[in-house]
């Protein structure tokens, strides 16, 4: 079989959004290559995190489809998205307080484990195994994001910037295929977001990633292609350079701090 170049991992076809009489999202389309970093930015309420919600099966779309892997994404909760190969970080990051690092990493994976609820319910030895691997990535990950000394700490102790990088390997511990971002250099410090910037490109090795963020020093640095939101429309799309030169994204972003748009 061939695969066509570039493999796409994600289609998102002319999807409407609705809330009451708001359109928070209006025929929006956008495709997802492999293996590559596509930035989701626009000046707030342009419809961002609604986006991120219907790729996630928060948000039910009134119109348009998503194709996951050419295959349609019909119904799927978030609860299924690991499974699938989709993680996602959240803007709060949701970690549960009362788990230690370790174990929150751990709970990234979800249903993802190959033995079902009802093996591990009885402890067999498939389900042993699959939590051994699972530890022994959760482990690594934490390795790899400087975090395995505080692994059996709670996460409410820890610093922001590093409860961020739990979150991530939180996400990661399920090996994505797609990782949805949501705006994770907030909150960071300038150091800690260029470790972010090439830790970013570093996972493109095996994973696409949608970043939905305002530091635009970020998304313009780690990004081959930007989808560029305004009101709910796509108003540009291409890669960090042409969205940059666009006449309409500068204007949808007249007005605000330098660091906050896109032009040079
Ligand atoms: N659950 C909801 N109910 C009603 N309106 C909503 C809901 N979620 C989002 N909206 C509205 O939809 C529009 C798009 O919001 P969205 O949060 O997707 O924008 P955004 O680009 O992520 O903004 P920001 O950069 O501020 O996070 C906004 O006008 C917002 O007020």
């Amino acid at each position: 079989m061939t695969i066509p170049f570039p493999e796409k991992v994600l289609d998102v076809s002319g999807v409407t959004v609705r809330f009451g009489g708001l359109v928070a999202l209006r025929d929006v389309s956008l495709s997802i290559a492999a293996r590559s970093v596509l930035g989701v930015i626009g000046p707030n309420g342009a419809g961002k995190t609604t986006l991120f919600n219907v790729i996630c099966g928060f948000v039910r779309p009134e119109a348009g489809d998503l194709r996951w892997k050419g295959r349609p994404l019909g119904k799927h909760r978030p609860d299924q998205l690991a499974r699938l190969g989709i993680a996602r970080t959240l803007q709060g990051l949701g970690l549960f307080g009362g788990l230690t690092v370790l174990e929150n990493v751990m709970a990234g994976a979800g249903g993802f484990a190959r033995t079902g609820s009802i093996a591990a319910l009885l402890g067999t030895a498939g389900a042993a195994r699959d939590e051994r691997e699972l530890r022994s990535r959760a482990l690594r990950l934490l390795r790899e994001l400087d975090l395995a000394d505080v692994r059996h700490h709670l996460p409410g102790a820890l610093p922001y910037g590093s409860r961020k990088r739990v979150a991530l390997a939180r996400a990661l511990v399920s090996e994505p295929e797609l990782l949805l971002l949501d705006e994770p250099a907030s909150g960071l410090s300038m150091a800690e977001t260029d470790e972010l910037a090439a830790r970013i490109r570093a996972l493109t090795d095996a994973t696409a990633v949608v970043l939905v963020e305002h530091h635009m020093d970020l998304v313009m640095g780690v990004c081959d292609e930007v989808v560029v939101l305004d009101f709910g429309e796509v108003i540009a799309t291409g890669s960090p350079d042409d969205v940059r030169a666009d006449p309409a994204v500068a204007d949808a972003y007249l007005g605000l701090a330098p660091g906050e748009r896109p032009s040079a």
